[in-house]
């Protein structure tokens, strides 16, 4: 894998002080994705680990239809009290992009699901992969993990990667995500 790295730079935040570093992936089409390591200093020698994937809606608009944005903010709370790391992978809407997510948000206003509507697009429920969280630690030398998730498919996605405890991540339902929640709990299995 291609990847160019940044310095690292400190980040003040709401949760408190973390440090920063990009990572860039050159893909072999000449584009590239740039992603986040937010981290704690020092980093313990098992870490606390969240990997996020981008909700630009959810993270930054504090769009109510999904639980991405709270899942951040609860993962930066939690690290920054027990140390660790967010890694933050550039890839929206589970990987099918910003466009296409639009569009899928537009077929669940006319009733399909999160999974029906990434179907009907002709894209599989989740298109995202985690080779990059792989390069991420290897560059921390971090070889073993508690990783914050409810999800079991990102559990065997990072097979190449000791997860020596799964940490639940629980936030609170609302009108407007609790059948996204549930479709998430039917179809795509996630632990609630
Ligand atoms: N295609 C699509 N992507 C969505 C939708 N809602 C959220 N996402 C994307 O889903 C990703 C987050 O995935 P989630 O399934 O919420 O959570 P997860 O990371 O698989 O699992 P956890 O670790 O338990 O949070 C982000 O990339 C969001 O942009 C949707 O309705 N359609
Ligand atoms: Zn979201």
């Amino acid at each position: 894998m291609n990847v160019e790295i940044s310095e690292v730079a400190n980040l003040p935040t709401k949760f408190g002080d973390f440090k920063i570093q990009a990572f860039k992936e050159l893909l072999s089409n000449g584009c590239f994705k740039e992603h986040l390591a937010i981290f704690t200093d020092p980093i313990p020698e098992t870490p606390v680990v969240r990997v996020h994937s981008e909700c630009l809606t959810g993270d930054a608009l504090g769009s109510r239809k999904c639980d991405c944005g709270e899942q951040l903010e609860f993962a930066l709370h939690m690290i920054q009290s027990q140390g660790g790391m967010v890694i933050y992978l550039r890839q929206e809407g589970r990987n099918i992009g910003l466009l296409n997510k639009v569009n899928a948000y537009a077929l669940q206003d006319r009733g399909l699901d999160t999974v029906a509507a990434n179907h009907q697009l002709g894209f599989s429920a989740d298109e995202r992969t985690y080779e990059m969280v792989e390069t991420i630690l290897a560059h921390f030398e971090i070889e073993k993990i508690r990783l914050l998730t409810n999800n079991p498919k990102k559990i065997e996605s990072l097979e190449g990667i000791e997860i020596v405890e799964r940490l639940p991540i629980i936030v609170e339902a609302n009108p407007h995500n609790i059948t996204y929640l549930q479709t998430k709990k039917e179809k795509m299995g996630h632990l609630f």
